[in-house]
Order: structure tokens, then C-alpha cells, then sequence
């Protein structure tokens, strides 16, 4: 009996210490570690070479949109530095890097006009040097930022016509990259994108109505919707095109990415349970659902009714077309308050899903605090959102494409500090912990990557927070290693060798 105790306490001591010192060789070979970015955020060279301005320029340019009242102009001259990137990568030892394609370097005029042979070039060289390295490329298409002129001439996501658009888009590049791009996404984070597009007004193109911002045009209560619907099917027509035309020649596999939140009843009762509930079918399900399922949830339908766009039969069977992975950004978890049956007030609100998410309950918060409002450090979060994610789509392959910490910055904040990042390091570690504990109960998650390589553009907050794990320095751009980076290129080192030490 004591024996047996003895061994079940050196099991567990085991497990134990295995998570304490969590590395490289707990993950699968084929595992993809790498870092993220996009192209807004890093690539600066705002109209070099024929690229045309994109709605993010319209909008940086407007004074008043973004808090330090700056843009991407020149970001981090990623255009120009791409090279030394590729070293910082190379130096980390990750296999992949997730990147954007900028839309208006390739084709600066959509579909009414031609592609662009220099912005396709930029592309090919990149791709070329990261391979160059074994850094598999793991491509968004579209992350937030589009040629203005289809906002102009037809209003973008509001217009079916942005399907035909965004297909044409997607085929230029399956045919010029996909020789050797072998993971495409379509859409990063599109329910943040129509949220803040249309719902708050705060992206592009601003549009909101009254309780929910104040915008000159929009309304709050229906364009999200058709927003969204009209990326779903802009998704389905590339995973179309890209099935019947160049998967079987070119190998590769197709998905989109979501911003997720793990929601947790704010108290223990049946109202809150199901107001969590609620609040995630309204967020992740709303697009994945249609994709994987071909329909919107239950949930979203009992309460929009009418307000929520139906699919036509030719649009379900263009859903029919699989797509091959989820990518899942995680950051933080909420509360989340039933506002059904009971009042609600203050707050920031999931609205439309009659709940209120917070992140405090008795004044105590959900997790730490970070620089950026909304975003508490909840690790469990992550094995959470994976489960849930297995559970409902039937366990389809996941990559993790973000995670990451943001620190604050402003004139008074010293190199030295942003450089001891030890915050940032036990997030990744935590995070990555419990990422480890959902793939041990079965989610196949294939990949993770660090939101970001560098410091960067970051869209509302301009450069005031910093999530990258080299540190810029906008005056001079030179990049230097935080504590973080050190950290994860040690994590990605490790191996067995290690563990039969400890
Ligand atoms: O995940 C988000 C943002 C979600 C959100 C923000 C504010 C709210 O109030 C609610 C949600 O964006 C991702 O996270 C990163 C770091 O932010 C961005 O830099 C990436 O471009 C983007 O893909």
C-alpha cells in the first residue's frame, strides 16, 4: 500500500517537473514553432513601388484615430529590413513564420486593374530567403487591410462583390506563391475586424450608430452581419478555388484564423453558465459554424432572427468546401454576466448576445493586468479554448497563430525595463503549459507562434504597446533581443538531452 503511494508520488512528481521544464521535445518534429506579424503593423513603405494606399493609410492619416497619433508609414521598414528579420528568426531557431500578404502591393486597384509585378517580388524573395533558412511561410491573406479603392467604389465587405475581389486576390497568389507557400489562411481575426468596423466604428471604414460609437454612417445593429457574411463566403470562394485548382498540384492546406476569448460564468449559476455560452457563440461559432457546418449557430439565429443574413443554396454548397485547419489567436479570458433575464448596466457588453463581459468579479480580476485594457493573463484559458475548439468541430487540426504580451511604452519608459521582459516570458511559458495539457487530452494542435517577432505597429495603440520579442528602436530601427527572445530560443534548443538530466 505505502508502496504503491511511493509510486503514484513519483508519477505525479514526474508530470510535475516535466510541465516545470516544458521544451521543444514535448512537442511533435513536425510541430511548427515560429513567430507572427502582419503587414501593416511591420512593413512600412507606404507607397513604394506601385503599391496603392490601403484603407489603414486612409485611416492613420486622419488625425484623431489612433492614441500617439502615429501610422504605418514606415513601421518597421520591414520592407526594407527583411533580411535581418529572417536572421532574428534564423537565430531563434523556429521552422515557420506567419506573415501577411499587403492586397495593395499585389493587386493596388483589386480586380479592376492589373497585378503588380514589384509587390509580387517582394513576396517571392521573402519567401525564397525564409526557406532558404528551413522557415516554412505560413501566409495570411488578408489581415485587416485592403486596397482603399474597393471601399471607394463598392463598400467593401457591405458589397457581395467583395467575394469576386477577394477570390481574384487569393488565386494571384496561390499562383505566384503557392509553388512554395504549403499553409494559407484566408482571413485573420475576422470578428474583430467587423466588430470594430462596423460594430464600435474604431477600424476602418468607421462605420457605427448610436449607443455604440459615433461614426457619420453605419449601423451597428445589422452591417456587422452582413459584414460578416460576406467574408464567410469571401473565404469559402478561395478555399474553393484553391481545392479545385492548385491543392492537389501544390500540396498545400487551407484555413482561417479567429480571435478567441475564453469566456467563464461570471457566477455559478444556470443564467451565467449560459450567458458564457452565448457570448462564445457570438464570437468564435459566428463564423466557424457556417464554415465547418454551413450554418449560422442556433443561438445567434433565435436572438438576430431577421438581422442575420441566410445562406442561398449556392452559397452552402460553396460552404461544402472543407477547410483543412483553424488558426487560433489566444490572449485572455472573461467574465462573462447573463443580461437575458436579468439587468445589466456599465461595462463593456456583448450586446447582441444579451450578456456582459467583464473582467472582475468583487472586484477582483479574472487574471494579472496587463498594459493593454481587457487583457488579463489567464493561462488555463488556453487549454480551455482548445478543448472547446476540438469538442465542436470534431477535433480539427488547430495551429495556435498568436499569443503573446503587451507592454506599455511612452516616452518615459526605459530600454532597459522593456528589455527584462520576465512578464512576457512567464506568459509564454504558462500558456504554453496549458496548451501542452489540452494536446494530452487529444487536441491535435500542430503549431504555435509568438505574437511577434518584433515590436510593431499595433493598429488603435500606434507604438505605445510592444509585444515583440526583439525590441525596436524607431529612431535608428535596430532591433535587440528582450529577455523573451533569449528565453524561446532556449525553450526551442532544449531537448531530450535535458530532460534525462533533471
Ligand atoms: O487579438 C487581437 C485584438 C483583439 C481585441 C482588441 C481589443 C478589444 O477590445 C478586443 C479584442 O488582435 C490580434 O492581436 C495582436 C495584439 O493585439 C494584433 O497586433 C494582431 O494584429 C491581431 O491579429
Amino acid at each position: 500500500m505505502e508502496r504503491r503511494k511511493g509510486v503514484q508520488l513519483l508519477v505525479l512528481f514526474r508530470l510535475l517537473s516535466l510541465a516545470a521544464c516544458l521544451d521543444r521535445s514535448h512537442f511533435p518534429p513536425s510541430f511548427l514553432f515560429g513567430t507572427s506579424t502582419s503587414s501593416y503593423q511591420i512593413e512600412g513603405a507606404y507607397l513604394e513601388d506601385n503599391k496603392s494606399l490601403s484603407n489603414w493609410d486612409v485611416l492613420t492619416h486622419i488625425p484623431g484615430h489612433i492614441k500617439d497619433g502615429s501610422n504605418g508609414d514606415i513601421a518597421d521598414d520591414h520592407y526594407h529590413r527583411y533580411m535581418e528579420d529572417i536572421d532574428l528568426m534564423h537565430s531563434l531557431g523556429v521552422n515557420s513564420y506567419r506573415f501577411s500578404i499587403s492586397w495593395s502591393r499585389i493587386l493596388p486597384r483589386g480586380r479592376f486593374g492589373g497585378t503588380n509585378p514589384q509587390g509580387v517580388a517582394f513576396y517571392n524573395k521573402l519567401i525564397d530567403a525564409l526557406l532558404l533558412k528551413g522557415i516554412q511561410p505560413f501566409v495570411t491573406l488578408n489581415h485587416y487591410d485592403i486596397p482603399q479603392e474597393l471601399e471607394d467604389r463598392y463598400g467593401a465587405w457591405l458589397n457581395a462583390q467583395i467575394q469576386k475581389d477577394f477570390g481574384y486576390f487569393a488565386e494571384v497568389c496561390f499562383e505566384e506563391f503557392g509553388d512554395r507557400v504549403k499553409y494559407w489562411t484566408t482571413f485573420n481575426e475576422p470578428n474583430v475586424l467587423v466588430k470594430f468596423g462596423y460594430g464600435t466604428g474604431k477600424y476602418p471604414p468607421n462605420h457605427c450608430s448610436q449607443p455604440f460609437g459615433n461614426c457619420s454612417s453605419g449601423d451597428s445593429s445589422t452591417e456587422p452581419y452582413v459584414a460578416a457574411h460576406n467574408v464567410i463566403l469571401s473565404h469559402a470562394t478561395a478555399v474553393e478555388v484553391y481545392k479545385r485548382k492548385y491543392q492537389a498540384k501544390q500540396g498545400g492546406s487551407i484555413g482561417i484564423v479567429m480571435a478567441t476569448t475564453w469566456f467563464e460564468p461570471l457566477r455559478d449559476v444556470p443564467v451565467d453558465r449560459a450567458a458564457a455560452q452565448r457570448a462564445q457563440s457570438f464570437y468564435v461559432p459566428w463564423f466557424l459554424d457556417p464554415i465547418i457546418y454551413g450554418d449560422y449557430p442556433p443561438a445567434m439565429r433565435q436572438i438576430l432572427g431577421s438581422r442575420l443574413p441566410r445562406f442561398s443554396t449556392s452559397d452552402k454548397k460553396k460552404l461544402q468546401n472543407k477547410s483543412d485547419f483553424i488558426g487560433v489567436n489566444h490572449y485572455t479570458s472573461l467574465y462573462a454576466k447573463d443580461c437575458m433575464f436579468s439587468p445589466c448596466e456599465g461595462g463593456g457588453s456583448e450586446g447582441d448576445a444579451l450578456v456582459l463581459t467583464t473582467g472582475e468579479r468583487d472586484g477582483l480580476a479574472i487574471g494579472k493586468p496587463t498594459a493593454m485594457p481587457n487583457f488579463y493573463v489567464v493561462p488555463h484559458g488556453m487549454e480551455k479554448i482548445a478543448m472547446y475548439i476540438k469538442k465542436r468541430y470534431k477535433n480539427i487540426p488547430m495551429f495556435i497563430t498568436e499569443n503573446g504580451y503587451p507592454q506599455g511604452s511612452d516616452r518615459n519608459t526605459s530600454v532597459k525595463d522593456l528589455l527584462n521582459d520576465k512578464d512576457r516570458v512567464e506568459y509564454l511559458r504558462s500558456y504554453l503549459s496549458s496548451l501542452y495539457k489540452a494536446m494530452r487530452q487529444g487536441a491535435d494542435v500542430r503549431g504555435y507562434f509568438v505574437w511577434s517577432l518584433i515590436d510593431n505597429f499595433e493598429w488603435l495603440y500606434g507604438y505605445t504597446l510592444r509585444f515583440g520579442l526583439y525590441h525596436v528602436n524607431y529612431e535608428t530601427q535596430e532591433r535587440t533581443p528582450k529577455l523573451s527572445a533569449t528565453w524561446y530560443q532556449e525553450f526551442l534548443q532544449d531537448s531530450q538531452v535535458l530532460i534525462q538530466k533533471t
